[in-house]
């Protein structure tokens, strides 16, 4: 089973907003309402692969229950904690720039995550488990690691999306794959990247600091994989931007959609680059028709 982990879930308000203006009352043109957070992200795009997950996490109040009953009524099981406070709401502005307002979340209590540990101590090494996105500010930066520590003798995958410190500490229980981009590596050595052979350099480094795989995107430039078979670049397809929130997620679902199937680390690979580029070319996630779509304009090439 497939388990993603979304401490910090969100209902993401798009709002496209033409001749969008600071400082006075805007008018919404349209507006949509979609269940948020990564690892959330990451469930409904394995579920429109066809594949099977469970959602846990955090969700409270009105907002919680929202989530939970559209998540529900697209057929993802979900097994939230009930926490005191309300889920936040991700404001996603589409005017000529993409503007995003992410909540800070509901306080998270040591209660709460005893709950948490308990469920994913009773994982096994059939288990996939992505941890993904933002932690909050009650819980400590090392939350990930803390996780990874309840199940790594049950010898689980765990998938890591998250970014800086709370990311390094988790490379010593060697996550199967990590997925930041471009920014947050060069956020994590605190170096500006001009060249793809720098992006490898310190991609390679968080190889050697213990992650099994390293993917890094690039957005319309495409990803990196690193990986004991060498290194990879994935190119992207064509195609117009319609809502890029949520793109990083499903490459990181398309990939595990892919090699939870069939074991090839390359073609995975390019499974995820052609889902985080159909979710970027569709107002919500991706589905299955647009990724098969789009995969044969997917080039790998081994570098
Ligand atoms: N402009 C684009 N054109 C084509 N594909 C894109 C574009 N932007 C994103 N993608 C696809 O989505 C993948 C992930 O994108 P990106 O590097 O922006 O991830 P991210 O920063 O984690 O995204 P997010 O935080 O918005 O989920 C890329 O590797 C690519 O496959
Ligand atoms: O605040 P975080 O957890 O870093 O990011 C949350 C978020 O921006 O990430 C998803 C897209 O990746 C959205 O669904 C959600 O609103």
């Amino acid at each position: 089973m497939i388990y993603t982990v979304t401490l910090n879930p969100s209902i993401d308000y798009v709002v496209k907003v033409e001749d969008f203006r600071l400082g006075t009352v805007n008018r919404v043109n349209t507006d949509y309402k979609y269940p948020g957070g990564k690892g959330i992200n990451v469930s409904r795009v394995l579920k429109n692969m066809g594949i099977k997950s469970k959602a846990l996490g955090f969700i409270g109040g009105f907002t919680g229950a929202y989530i939970k009953k559209y998540l529900e009524a697209e057929g993802i099981e979900t097994d939230f904690i009930t926490v005191k406070g309300d889920t936040r709401i991700n404001i996603k502005l589409k005017a000529d720039e993409e503007t995003e307002i992410n909540g800070a979340g509901p306080d998270i209590t040591e209660e709460n995550i005893n709950v948490l540990f308990e469920k994913i101590s009773k994982l096994t090494s059939n288990d996939y488990l992505v941890l993904a996105g933002n932690i909050q500010k009650s819980l400590s930066r090392d939350i990930y690691s803390k996780i990874q520590e309840k199940c790594i003798s049950n010898d689980v995958k765990v998938v890591v999306d998250t970014t800086g410190e709370s990311l390094i500490v988790t490379l010593k229980y060697h996550p199967f794959l990590i997925k930041p981009n471009k920014e947050e590596l060069e956020e994590i050595f605190g170096v500006e990247m001009n060249t793809q052979e720098e992006i490898i350099l310190y991609a390679k480094k968080l190889r050697d600091m213990g992650a099994q795989n390293v993917i890094i995107s690039m957005a319309g430039e495409g990803a990196l994989l690193i990986c004991k078979n060498g290194v990879y670049h994935g190119s992207v397809p064509k195609g117009v931007v319609k809502n890029s929130v949520g793109a990083g997620d499903s490459l990181i679902a398309g990939f595990i959609a892919s090699y939870s199937q069939n074991l090839d680390i390359e073609k995975a690979f390019k499974m995820g680059i052609a889902s985080g580029s159909a979710t970027a070319f569709s107002l919500d996630l991706c589905k299955r028709e647009d990724v098969e779509k789009l995969l044969d304009q997917v080039k790998i090439n081994k570098i």
